[in-house]
This record gives C-alpha cells, sequence and structure tokens, in this order.
C-alpha cells in the first residue's frame, strides 16, 4: 500500500508508532502509525467505528495502549511519551488539550468563569496553594489578573465576549462549541486535538468554527488534531489527513489526494475488500472521461 507522506519533511510535533488497544477480544486499534507537523492543522477521519476516538483516548491518556510509542515533541525541543504519562500531566506539562465529543463544561457558571476555571492550576500556584492568594499578595493578584486578560481574549476570538456574564449552559450549541475550544486554547497548548468539533452545527456555526480554527492556527501557531465526519470542514481546513478503517491506516495525504483515493472512497461506500478494484478501475474510467488526474 502507498500513502502520499506529505508530512515526512515537515517537523512532527505527534509521532504515533505501531499503535495497537485491545478491549477484550476486539481489537480497535491495529499497528496505526502517523505523524502530524507542527502547524498544522491534521484531520483524523473514517467511518463510525473505524477507532479515532480511541485514537484520541490514547494520545491524550484516557487509554493506555495495548502497545506503540507517542511521542509529543514541543517547539523547545522538549520531548514526551504520552502513553507513560498521566492525563493530568499530558495537558500540564507536555501541552496538549483535547475537547470531547460529548460537550463538557461547568453549565452553571459563567462563560468567563469556565476560562479562568481552565486556569486553576496556574492559580493555584500563584496562590501559594490558597495562603497567598487569601492574603492578597501582588503575585497572586498579577496572576488572576493576567488569567481574565487571557480569558477575555480568547472569548473575543471566539465571538463570545459580549456573553462572558451569561451562564454557560444558555449559549446556543454552536457557542458552546467555541467556549470548550477557547477554554482548551487558555492552558496554553502546543497541540490541540478536537473530537468531531462541528457535530451537530449549523452551516453557519461550521463557518463561524472553521475561521475561528484557522485564526488559532495562523495567530499562535498551535497545532491542531482533529477528529470530524463533516467532510465540507476537514476538505476546507485541513492540511493533512489520515483515514483509518477498522483500526487500520487505509490513507494519508493531502485533502485532495484523500479524497480521490479508492479505498476511502470505498471505505465510505461500504464496499467489500473484494469489491475494491471494482472501484477503482470505475474511478478510474470515470477521471479519465473527465480528463482528470490521480495523484
Ligand atoms: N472502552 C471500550 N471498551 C470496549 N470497546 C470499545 C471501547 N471504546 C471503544 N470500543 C470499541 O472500539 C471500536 C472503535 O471505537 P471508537 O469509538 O474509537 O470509533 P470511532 O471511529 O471514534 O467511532 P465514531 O465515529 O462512531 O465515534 C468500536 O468497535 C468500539 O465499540
Amino acid at each position: 500500500m502507498t500513502f502520499e507522506t506529505n508530512t515526512m519533511t515537515k517537523d512532527p510535533i505527534l509521532k504515533v508508532e505501531h499503535l495497537s488497544m485491545r478491549f477484550g477480544g476486539l481489537m480497535a486499534i491495529n499497528d496505526f502509525s502517523f505523524e502530524a507537523a507542527r502547524g498544522d492543522i491534521t484531520a483524523l477521519i473514517g467511518p463510525n467505528g473505524a477507532g479515532k476516538t480511541t485514537v484520541f483516548n490514547c494520545i491524550t491518556g484516557f487509554y493506555k495502549p495495548t502497545m506503540g510509542m507517542i511521542t509529543m515533541r514541543q517547539k523547545s525541543g522538549d520531548e514526551f511519551l504520552l502513553e507513560r504519562l498521566p492525563d493530568f500531566e499530558i495537558t500540564k506539562r507536555a501541552k496538549v488539550a483535547r475537547t470531547f465529543q460529548n460537550i463538557r463544561m461547568f453549565s452553571g457558571m459563567t462563560v468567563l468563569e469556565n476560562l479562568l476555571v481552565a486556569q486553576h492550576n496556574k492559580l493555584m500556584q500563584a496562590s501559594g496553594y490558597t495562603v497567598l492568594g487569601l492574603l492578597g499578595f501582588p503575585t497572586y493578584r498579577q496572576a488572576a489578573k493576567d488569567s481574565t486578560e487571557l480569558a477575555r481574549h480568547w472569548l473575543e476570538k471566539a465571538s463570545l465576549i459580549d456573553r462572558a456574564d451569561d451562564p454557560a449552559g444558555d449559549l446556543p450549541y454552536g457557542a458552546q462549541r467555541r467556549l470548550e475550544i477557547a477554554r482548551a486554547m487558555c492552558t496554553g497548548p502546543e497541540l490541540l486535538c478536537l473530537d468531531e468539533p462541528a457535530a451537530g452545527l449549523n452551516p453557519r456555526e461550521s463557518h463561524a468554527l472553521n475561521e475561528l480554527l484557522q485564526s488559532i492556527r495562523a495567530e499562535t501557531g498551535t497545532s491542531i488534531l482533529l477528529i470530524e465526519h463533516d467532510m465540507s470542514v476537514v476538505m476546507e481546513i485541513s492540511d493533512h489527513v489520515v483515514v483509518l478503517e477498522y483500526g487500520q491506516k487505509i490513507s494519508d495525504g493531502n485533502p485532495d489526494f484523500v479524497k480521490n483515493d479508492p479505498r476511502v472512497i470505498a471505505a465510505y461506500l461500504g464496499v467489500e475488500d473484494e469489491e475494491v478494484e471494482e472501484v477503482i478501475e470505475q474511478i478510474v474510467e470515470i477521471e479519465s472521461e473527465h480528463g482528470g488526474t490521480q495523484q
């Protein structure tokens, strides 16, 4: 099998090597390897049950893989083997933040408070684990001011500043998704992992999401890894797409390469293995009729 390896010459922020994850008798991920380049938006796609969330859970420490190595390399050159770190250290030390398929936030707290809670570690440290905070020490006051400024910065970016004092639970769905991303950005990640950020969004909300993600990449250089079913989002904003089917990689390349890859088309159409060749022939035929070229 040949893959277009457009990340080979780039600086990888994340390397997943020979990852396998077994649940009892089920091999959910089987010898899966890929790289995400620094500064890129990398999409992990595949049919339902392909293993995308399992890969995310291994990267972000929610699952310990059965086998394999996951290396996060920061800008500074520091490397972390994520499969060996507890999940809170993956956020704090390795600087990997994530959002979830089902929105998780404090719906009774205000939008701004949700972003302050995300900076809890930093504030606790500055408060000398409460004493300096209670006494109102300048270091704590400065840290509290910086946290509020950072929170307001990300609320502006996510077009949520007008709702800063509203309960987070009152936000429309699309705005809640942007709040989750703003909250993750308040932890200062080098790698932002998003699990189906466009799920349930209408086209206008989807467009606002695309703009937010592109501005995060352009303005902060944060690398983004996303799982997404919405192909319009994937094809519009991704630099690199990796495709999983039954826990194995079936394609890897830029969006144009992947969307024309017969294996991907066959996987999405639910075609059996023995029919793949037939689908490939049909695609080549259609392309030659239309004068198109396949990569
Ligand atoms: N904790 C678990 N225990 C047992 N099986 C699991 C567990 N988590 C995932 N699986 C199984 O692993 C396989 C891959 O699931 P996963 O949720 O990673 O797929 P996915 O590609 O994210 O699917 P979807 O697009 O539907 O969210 C599925 O067969 C699923 O049932």
